[in-house]
């Protein structure tokens, strides 16, 4: 292992022993657990063999900090009184206001060449205000006795940024040409905005090496999802889902340009760019609240790992399969505890209304709008003709155990990596985590939604019937 792996894993392991773990197998450990295990998997995903990945794996374990988050923001949407919006936001202009985030501010002060004087102005992470359709703050009315939905979880929401946005998050695709110079041209376009500039190393390396012009762009080193005010990603989904996995708390709003090949979450396109960029930073934006869920590993195998209270968010999906074992999965589901079914099959899918048109809709479960909360159990290949895919509300907390009677263990993998073995008596715990992903919508998130499902997966495309045909039967 080279030195700075081993430092790496170090400064892993240093936080995974800071704070031992409670014992507590039915509900998922609070915020700063779930920033050890976050750093854990990044280990791991370090040891992998893919090196752009293995490196930012390990750049990334180096500034997750476990004890960040116990001080971190559960309250991402506070009510609050609403703005007027702008010409984008037609459909929200009418509305009440619902809620309204906000971002803690902190203090920093670091100097650059060029815009030196411009960024160490930027002492605060900038404030944006929420509105959420609604007539009210509540969902549902009981005046006089009569029950009625005054509100929709599922509404459109606007964000509207109390200044311009300062601090910039950009996260690349790895080995990809056009992510290359796209990224040239966005960061030069947003220091030409005078923005303050975070990538990760291999980009900053990348930046160099085409002029050294490039010196203002910084390598974050902490304290990140404190700073960001912005994050853009250059990719497909898989790079969507690599960023949001950088943030273990809340997450900054999070702008997806498509340089892949499919893009469900990517609505934005390189052409035209400057403008997009121009209209989000100035101007309120649409959003959809991406739902992640957090999942955590209790039984022996966590205890061996010395880290028994670990939780993951994932975007898409958490999966229990049956790695390559010849046999049968039996896995042990429960809700709240109590017991619902047992598995038999090649595995089980617990995903989000996100994750509900990736590996889940392949096994056969329904697409759902991302704004929809709710986790989607879909079997995989289930030898049962009777289980169908199914879809839980948001508040409850759902356990897969591998029970003793099971002839061999399983594996479970979180957005599609870090796979961690869950051996017979092991269980994972999964319930909605606090902190959304907030993706800046192109169209508004109704249709994003429509589109990347017409365009990307070409959703009921059939040959129209002609005309021509058999008469008409007489009624
Ligand atoms: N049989 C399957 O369909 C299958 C199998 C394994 C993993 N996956 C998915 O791949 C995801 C990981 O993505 P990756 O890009 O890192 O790996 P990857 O490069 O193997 O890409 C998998 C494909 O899934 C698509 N995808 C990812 N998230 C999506 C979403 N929310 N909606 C629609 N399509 C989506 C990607 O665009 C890509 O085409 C996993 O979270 C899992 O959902 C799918
Ligand atoms: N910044 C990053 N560092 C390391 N790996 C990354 C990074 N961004 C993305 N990846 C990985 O690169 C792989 C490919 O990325 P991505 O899915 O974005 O591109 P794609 O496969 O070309 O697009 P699509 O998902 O639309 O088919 C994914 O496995 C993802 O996890």
């Amino acid at each position: 292992m080279s030195s700075s792996k081993i430092n790496s894993a170090k400064a892993i392991q240093e936080p995974l022993q800071q704070n031992p773990a409670q014992d507590n197998d039915d509900r998922l450990r609070e915020s700063t657990d779930a920033l050890r295990t976050i750093a854990e998997a990044s280990k791991q995903a370090a040891e992998e063999k893919d090196p752009p990945q293995a490196d930012a794996a390990e750049w990334k374990g180096k500034f997750e900090q476990p004890d960040k988050i116990s001080g971190g923001k559960h309250d991402v949407v506070h009510c609050e009184s609403a703005q007027n919006l702008d010409d984008q936001n037609d459909s929200n202009n009418q509305t009440n206001e619902h809620g309204m985030g906000s971002n803690e501010v902190l203090s920093r002060g670091e100097s650059d060449s060029a815009h030196g004087a411009i960024q160490n102005q930027m002492t605060e992470k900038v404030l944006f205000e929420l509105t959420w359709s609604s007539k009210g703050n509540d969902i549902v009315s009981c005046e006089m006795g009569n029950i009625k939905t005054v509100g929709r979880t599922s509404e459109q929401i606007t964000l509207t940024w109390k200044s311009e946005p300062q601090t910039v998050l950009i996260i690349t695709k790895p080995n990809s040409t056009h992510v290359r110079d796209l990224c040239e041209d966005i960061v030069s376009w947003l220091y030409m905005h005078k923005k303050k500039i975070y990538v990760e190393p291999r980009v900053q390396e990348e930046l160099l090496n085409i002029s050294s012009y490039f010196e203002f762009v910084k390598i974050w080193q902490d304290d990140l999802q404190e700073k960001v005010d912005l994050l853009i990603t250059l990719g497909g989904d898989g790079t969507v889902l690599w960023a949001a996995s950088m943030f273990q708390g809340p997450v900054p709003p999070l702008v997806s340009f498509s340089l892949g090949s499919l893009g469900f979450m990517t609505p934005f396109r390189r052409d035209g760019y400057k403008k997009q960029l121009e209209s989000i930073i100035k101007r309120p934006i649409r959003i959809t609240l991406r739902h992640r869920l957090q999942c955590q590993i209790v039984g022996d195998s966590a205890e061996e790992e010395n880290a028994t209270a670990k939780a993951i968010f994932v975007l898409n999906e958490v999966t229990i399969d049956r790695g390559q074992s010849p046999y049968l999965t039996n896995l042990k589901c429960y809700c709240d505890g109590e017991y619902v079914t047992s598995v038999q099959g090649d595995g089980l899918i617990l995903s989000t209304t996100s994750g509900s048109t990736a590996y889940s809709v392949a096994a056969g479960g329904s697409m759902v709008h991302p704004q929809v909360p709710g986790i989607l159990l879909t079997p995989i290949c289930p030898h049962s003709l009777s289980f169908r895919p199914l879809m839980l509300p948001e508040h409850v907390t759902i356990g897969v155990e591998v029970p003793a009677s099971s002839r061999s263990s399983a594996w479970v993998s979180f957005d599609g990596k870090g796979r961690k073995e869950l051996k017979t008596g092991d269980k994972l715990i999964c319930s909605m985590a606090p902190w959304p992903v907030p993706t800046v919508c192109l169209n508004g998130s109704t249709r994003d939604f429509l589109c990347s499902i017409l365009e990307g997966l070409n959703w009921n495309q059939r040959k129209t019937q002609s005309s021509d045909g058999p008469p008409q039967p007489q009624p």
